[in-house]
C-alpha cells in the first residue's frame, strides 16, 4: 500500500475545479468518444461522409429540410454503389440488390423502422413483424383475400369511390366561364384513396368524398406525423423510447376522440362485429371475414386493418396528385391521353367506370402512370430499411456485419440512364412505347420495386393500380382540368415520400360528355 501511495495521492489531492471537468471528460470519453469510434470503426471501410459515418444526427438533420431523398440520391452518385448514411446504415441503388435483400432465401430481416408500425405493442401487423418465420405464417393467411373473388369485390369498391369523386365534382367544383369553382386536389386525391382503403377493409367508405373534408382530424394529425417518419429513418433506434413510458402514453390509443386513435377503435368495433355475427354487406364476404376465416385472430385483425388504412392511402395519393401535374405540365401529353381515352369511348360507350381488364388497352395512360412511378417513386426517403442477418453479409464486395441496416435508394433505382435512356431525369411516357417488350419488361421490373418485391411485396399492387387506371380514365373522358396557379402550380416537398400542399385546379365539363 506505502508503495501505491505515490499514484493514488496527487488525483485525490487535486481542487474540485479540476477534479469535475476532468470527470465530465472521462464520462464524455467512456460514454460518447468510445462508443462512435467503436462505431465508426464497424462500417468504416463503406465510403461516405465522414460526420454522416459518426453521427445520425446529420441525416437526421437533413430530413427535416425539404430535399432528402434527393440529398441520399446526391450521395449514391458521389460515393458508389454503397454508401454510409449514417452510423448504422448503408444505402445501394441498384435494383439486382433490392431483389436479392427482399428474396425469401436471404436471410434479412425487417429493419428497426418497421417497429414504428406497431399500433399496439401486445399484437402484430404483418407489416411491423420482423421475425421472418412469424411473418411467413401470417402473410400466408393474407394473401388470399387478396385474389379471386375478394379482389373482383374490391374492384367494385374502387368503382364505387371513382363514383363518388365524380359526384363531388359535380355537386362543388364544375367551373364554367367566369365562374371558377378551385378545388385542391391535394386532399381530394387522399380523400378518394382514404375512402378507398377504408371501403376495401371495412366494407364502407370512412365517407371523406361525400363530407368533402378530413374525418376526425384523421389527415390533419396523420400530416402532422408523417414528416417525423423522415427523422425516424434516420434514427431507428428512438423507437425504444417511443415505446417506452412516458413517451408511449403520447402515442395515439382507441379512447383517443380524433385522429389516428379514432381509427384504432372502428377498427376494433368491426372486427367485434363480425366476430360475434356476421356484419358484412348483403352477404359478401369483406376482408376481415375473409382474415377471420384464414385463422387469424381478431385482435390481429385488428392491427391488420389499422395497417391497410395506413399503406393504402398516402401512397396512392402521391402518384394521383404526381401524376396530373406531371400531366398539367406536358401539354403533349395531355392531349395524347384524352385522345387515348376518347377513341376508346368511340368504341365502347357505357357509363359504367371501366374494367381493370379495359384499362390495359389504353398503352398510353399506362406509360403515364409507370413515368410518374418512374419520377417520383414512394418510399424515396430512407424508410424501409432491412437488417443484415446474423450470419453478415457481401454486398457490392464490402462486407456487412449482423446487424448493419441497408435501405434502398428509389430514386437511383428508377433513374438509372442504362436501362431508361439518359433524359432519365425528364418525366417522358413516350420511353415506355418506344421500349422493345423486353426492354418495358425490365422498366417496369424496376419501378414496380415501389411496391417492394419478394416476401415484402405490397399486397394492394393491384387495388392501387386499379385506382390510378379507372380514376384518370373516368375524370379525363368527363372534364378538362388546368391548374389555377400557372406559375406554382403545387408546393412539393419530398421526404420519406413527396408531400405536397396548395395543389389548385379548374375543372370544366368537357364539349363532348359521356
Ligand atoms: C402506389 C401505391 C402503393 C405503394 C407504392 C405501396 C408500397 C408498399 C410497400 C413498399 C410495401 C412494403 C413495405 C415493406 O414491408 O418493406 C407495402 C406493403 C403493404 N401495402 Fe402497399 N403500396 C401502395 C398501395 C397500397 C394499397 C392501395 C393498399 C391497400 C388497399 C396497400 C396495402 C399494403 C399492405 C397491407 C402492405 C403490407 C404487406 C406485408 O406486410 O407484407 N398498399 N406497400
Amino acid at each position: 500500500m506505502e508503495t501505491l501511495k505515490p499514484f493514488l495521492a496527487p488525483p485525490l489531492n487535486l481542487p474540485p475545479t479540476t477534479l469535475v471537468p476532468l470527470a465530465l471528460l472521462f464520462l464524455l470519453t467512456t460514454l460518447i468518444i468510445i462508443p462512435t469510434l467503436i462505431q465508426y470503426h464497424r462500417l468504416s471501410h463503406i465510403p461516405g461522409p465522414l460526420l454522416n459515418s459518426l453521427t445520425s444526427l446529420v441525416y437526421a438533420r437533413r430530413t427535416l429540410k425539404p430535399g432528402s431523398a434527393q440529398y441520399v440520391y446526391d450521395l449514391c452518385r458521389q460515393y458508389g454503389p454503397l454508401v454510409r448514411v449514417t452510423p448504422n446504415i448503408v444505402v445501394f441503388s441498384d435494383a439486382a440488390t433490392f431483389r436479392y435483400v427482399c428474396s425469401h432465401k436471404a436471410k434479412y430481416t425487417k429493419g428497426l423502422w418497421f417497429e414504428f408500425s406497431r399500433w399496439d405493442l401486445k399484437r402484430w401487423s404483418c407489416i411491423a413483424m420482423r421475425d421472418n418465420e412469424s411473418r411467413k405464417e401470417r402473410k400466408i393467411k393474407l394473401i388470399p383475400a387478396w385474389s379471386g373473388a375478394g379482389l373482383a369485390a374490391m374492384e367494385k369498391r374502387v368503382d364505387q369511390q371513382v363514383g363518388a369523386f365524380i359526384d363531388l365534382v359535380e355537386r362543388k367544383y364544375v367551373s364554367g366561364g367566369s365562374d371558377t369553382k378551385p378545388m385542391e386536389f391535394g386532399h381530394r386525391a387522399q380523400f378518394f384513396t382514404l375512402d378507398v382503403a377504408t371501403s376495401v377493409t371495412f366494407g364502407r367508405p370512412f365517407g371523406f368524398l361525400d363530407r368533402d373534408g378530413d374525418v376526425n382530424r384523421y389527415l390533419e394529425i396523420t400530416e402532422v406525423m408523417l414528416p417525423m417518419f423522415g427523422v425516424l429513418g434516420a434514427l431507428p433506434q428512438l423507437v425504444y423510447a417511443m415505446h417506452a413510458w412516458p413517451l408511449r402514453k403520447m402515442m395515439p390509443g382507441a379512447g383517443d376522440k380524433v385522429g389516428f386513435g379514432v381509427l384504432m377503435r372502428f377498427a376494433e368495433e368491426e372486427v367485434r362485429k363480425r366476430v360475434e355475427g356476421g356484419a358484412e354487406e348483403k352477404g359478401e364476404r369483406d376482408l376481415i371475414r375473409s382474415y377471420l376465416d384464414n385463422g387469424i385472430e381478431a385482435e390481429d385483425v385488428v392491427q391488420e386493418c389499422i395497417t391497410l388504412v395506413v399503406a393504402g392511402s398516402e401512397t396512392t395519393s402521391v402518384v394521383l396528385r404526381m401524376t396530373l401535374l406531371a400531366l398539367l405540365t406536358t401539354p403533349e401529353a395531355y392531349r395524347k391521353l384524352q385522345a387515348e381515352i376518347d377513341a376508346f369511348f368511340k368504341e365502347y360507350d357505357s357509363e359504367e367506370v371501366i374494367s381493370y381488364t379495359d384499362t390495359k388497352e389504353l398503352k398510353y395512360l399506362w406509360a403515364v402512370i409507370h413515368e410518374t412511378m418512374r419520377i417520383w417513386p414512394n418510399g424515396a426517403g430512407l424508410s424501409f430499411s432491412k437488417q443484415v442477418p446474423d450470419t453478415g453479409d457481401t454486398i457490392h464486395g464490402y462486407y456487412l456485419p449482423k446487424g448493419t441496416e441497408i435501405a434502398q435508394c428509389m430514386l437511383g433505382i428508377t433513374r438509372d440512364k442504362a436501362l431508361f435512356s439518359p433524359d432519365v431525369d425528364i418525366w417522358r411516357p413516350e420511353r415506355w412505347l418506344e421500349a422493345t417488350p423486353e426492354q418495358h419488361d425490365e422498366m417496369w421490373a424496376a419501378v414496380e420495386l415501389g411496391f417492394s418485391t419478394g416476401k415484402y411485396v405490397c399486397l394492394g399492387k393491384q387495388v392501387a393500380l386499379m385506382e390510378l387506371g379507372k380514376w384518370f380514365t373516368e375524370i379525363f373522358r368527363r372534364y378538362d382540368i388546368a391548374p389555377v396557379n400557372k406559375a406554382s402550380p403545387l408546393k412539393l416537398v419530398d421526404g420519406v415520400t413527396w408531400l405536397s400542399s396548395d395543389f389548385w385546379i379548374r375543372l370544366t365539363r368537357r364539349n363532348k360528355q359521356v
